[in-house]
């Protein structure tokens, strides 16, 4: 019934600790509930202890001054136990459950009466025991050993000492039918606990998905860019270096591409930032979807994308590129932005080399597609070759031709 710690949000300096003197009002609320129906289940168990026990008096197993004493303590003990809870001193002990308190009195009543009425001391055994079980619900080792050390300790000392007149009390129908009755109770008092128990592992398996399903969120989230859909510098670095690991291990070829849109400030200028943020979610998808699954995409920086491409020679990759490059001058840019509208991209493509670092490889990428840029752009160049211009353009920069043939993306939108 001891309440776990709880985040703090506003304190209660008159309360040494619990949810209230964390402030967590919510926890409280629940915790407190928990208390009153836990609290609850101990009373009717008492309860039905009595009933029980007026049966025994009525068969004439017990007598009835011992059974009132028993009721006088019992109800006395739940009774300060209620005071505590409603009053809020429960919250001021170092065990606001009252842990304890509730064990100690179920103990010693129950103790009294077997001493009173060594006739039923198998009933008051059973019902000890059911009573002890609570100890499975201490929080704090010291109240979780005294209980069992209690029980333990009463029940050796009682046996040896009323041992030859404990007895069942099954040589009456009434007898039979409270010695089963008994039982019933201590086993149903258990398989509350039980339940209890239960409950609480179905809570917390619930409350373990839904924080494991959050985290998962937060992970993809932390690792994929929120504009494009395609994975961020940080997720695309991760996957670069699981695949540079994978290359060291099996020495297949690997290589990254980095592609630069063109002239993508002018786009901005011209369409606003709304249609440069279509150009680039529309540019992510198209390479997402243009790669296999063991490739990545991720946005490198504001209008750079990385590809890392496992197992892929430079070669292989030249022709997946010069795919992806007419797909995006096929894309429908006139309805997505402007009917004016044409996109194109610089890359530059380099190969992995063993035992070399991420950034070395991305850093030729680079290197090859500024080179790209300064020949004119709208063309892939592969690392340490010359930059030419692609198959079907001019190399930009030609003095003949229109705006448009020499750079469609900047003559548009200039
Ligand atoms: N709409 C939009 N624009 C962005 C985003 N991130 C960066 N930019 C813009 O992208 C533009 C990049 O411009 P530059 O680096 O000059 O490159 P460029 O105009 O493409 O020129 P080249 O690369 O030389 O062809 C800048 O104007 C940035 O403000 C974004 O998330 N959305």
């Amino acid at each position: 019934m001891t309440p776990p710690d709880s985040p703090a949000n506003t304190t209660d300096s008159r309360l040494l600790w619990g949810p209230e003197a964390a402030g967590d009002t919510d926890y409280a609320a629940r915790w407190r509930r928990r208390t009153w129906q836990l609290h609850g289940s101990v009373v009717l168990s008492h309860l039905y202890a009595l009933l029980l026990f007026v049966g025994h008096a009525w068969a004439g197993y017990a007598p009835w001054q011992a059974l009132g004493w028993y009721a006088l303590w019992i109800g006395a003990g739940m009774g300060f136990i209620t005071w505590a809870y409603a009053s809020g001193w429960s919250q001021t002990r170092r065990d606001p459950g009252m842990f304890l308190a509730h064990q100690l009195i179920a103990i010693s009543g129950t103790l009294g009466l077997w001493m009173a009425a060594p006739q039923v001391a198998f009933q008051a055994m059973v019902m000890l025991l059911a009573f002890s079980a609570d100890g499975f619900l201490a929080r704090r080792r010291t109240s979780f050993w005294m209980t069992w050390g209690c029980t333990l300790v009463a029940v050796a000392a009682i046996v040896y000492v009323l041992g030859p007149q404990m007895r069942m009390t099954t040589d009456t129908p009434a007898g039979q039918l409270l010695a089963v009755a008994v039982m019933v109770g201590g086993v149903f008092r258990c398989s509350l606990l039980v339940t209890y128990f239960r409950g609480m592992q179905y809570r917390l398996r619930g409350a373990h998905d839904q924080l494991a399903g959050a985290l998962a969120r937060i992970e993809s989230l932390a690792r994929s860019d929120e504009l494009t859909g395609v994975a961020n510098r940080r997720g695309v670095m991760e996957r670069l270096q699981q695949a540079q690991q994978a290359v060291e291990r099996q020495g297949t070829p690997l290589c990254v591409a980095l592609l630069d849109i063109d002239h993508f400030k002018q786009i901005n200028d011209r369409y606003g930032h709304d249609g440069g943020d279509t150009v680039l979610r529309a540019f992510g998808q198209l390479l997402a979807a243009q790669v296999r699954a063991i490739d990545c995409v991720g946005r490198y920086g504001g209008e750079e994308f990385l590809l890392v491409l496992p197992g892929t020679t430079p070669s292989q990759a030249q022709v997946l590129l010069e795919r992806v490059r007419q797909h995006i001058a096929e894309l429908p840019w006139a309805q997505l932005v402007h009917a004016d509208l044409q996109v194109h991209c610089t890359v530059g493509l380099s190969a992995y080399r063993l035992g070399e670092p991420t950034e070395a490889v991305i850093s030729r990428a680079d290197a090859a597609m500024y080179a790209g840029k300064a020949a004119g752009r709208n063309r892939i160049v592969l690392e340490d070759a010359p930059a030419l211009a692609p198959a079907g353009l001019p190399p930009a920069g030609v003095p003949e031709g229109t705006a448009a043939q020499r750079d469609p993306a900047s003559a548009k939108v200039e």
